[in-house]
């Protein structure tokens, strides 16, 4: 930015404040699920988020924007879903689902609500399906996740052909061979274990699994390491958001991928870098996803 290179001046970024981009007031929260953190808009009054993909890359932005990893609307239900709720990826790209959004919308409703119901159960329409969030007495949220899908074509990858699974099939990325098992909980997961999550050169390595071409719809990556029968410690490299603290649809598919792999339990605690989530694949074979989901601030753009 603004650098001197032979003689060709890159232009500066253009000044604007967040009201310019948006041409109206917008109220929001933000909430964060373990340092995933998202900007939450009460879109109540419409079918469709009142801010383009565009103006949430802007909010997203951690130096000209409020800072996230996502924009989150809460939008009338449909087919009998009590909500809807859609995310923008801090790229602007709109995933199907997102587990620790889901846990800060629960959050959000019951704001919004002034419920403070510990046992009530919402149906939140998502481009995955139906997901039941449920507050907690002790304050967290429990999710049902739904099943997760394992074919090639629900993934989606090219890895092999449409009808089987991917589980520990090889995948080459940055001249290194991985062995790679790919889950889907509505948005895309490709799973790699490893002995030392830490050595991972996430920055590096993240967005060539990404953008491989084996995954059409870009993937979302977990690096595991099975630290016992029911600990896995995760690090996460989110399609369209890069690495964050915590994903929450990453830790029910990698225990899906450690059971597949023999290498866990059906119950596990799965450790990120902003917290620990406790994940369950239940034998009705629904995935159950507990954590905190903590509101941050609110505020107005004007
Ligand atoms: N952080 C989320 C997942 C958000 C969507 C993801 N980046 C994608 O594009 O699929 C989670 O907690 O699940």
């Amino acid at each position: 930015m603004g650098s001197r290179k032979s003689g060709i001046v890159d232009p500066l970024p253009t000044p604007y404040s967040l009201f310019t981009v948006l041409n109206m007031t917008i109220e929001f929260v933000k909430y964060h699920g373990l340092g995933n953190d998202f900007i939450l808009i009460d879109n109540r009054a419409s079918s469709e988020p009142i801010v383009t993909p565009e103006q949430a890359v802007k909010l997203c932005d951690r130096h000209f924007g409020i800072g996230a990893d996502g924009v989150i609307f809460a939008l009338p239900g449909t087919n009998g879903a009590d909500y809807t709720m859609r995310i923008f990826n801090s790229d602007g790209s709109e995933p199907e689902m997102c587990g620790n959004g889901i846990r800060c919308f629960a959050k959000f409703l019951a704001d919004l609500e002034g419920s403070t119901n510990p046992t009530s159960r919402l149906r939140i329409h998502t481009l995955a399906g139906i997901i039941v969030p449920e507050l907690t007495a002790d304050g967290q949220v429990k999710v049902d996740m739904g099943e997760p899908r394992l074919l090639a074509e629900e993934i989606p990858t090219t890895l092999v052909t449409a009808g089987e699974k991917v589980i520990n099939q090889s995948l080459n990325v940055a001249g290194q061979t991985w062995s790679v098992t790919c889950v889907s909980m509505g948005n895309p997961h490709c799973i790699t274990f490893v002995d030392d999550v830490a050595a991972i050169p996430l920055e590096e390595i993240g967005p060539q699994f990404e953008h491989h071409p084996v995954f059409p719809q870009r993937t979302n990556t977990e690096f595991i390491q099975v630290t016992g029968r029911d600990y896995l410690k995760m690090r996460v490299w989110e399609r369209g958001a890069g690495a964050t603290l915590a994903c929450g649809t990453g830790a029910c598919a990698s225990l899906v991928a450690g059971v597949l792999a023999g290498k866990c339990d059906r119950v596990a605690t799965v450790e990120l870098p902003g917290g620990c989530l406790q994940i369950e694949w239940s034998h009705d074979q629904k995935l159950y996803m507990t954590g905190a989901a903590e509101r941050v601030f609110a505020g107005k753009i004007e």
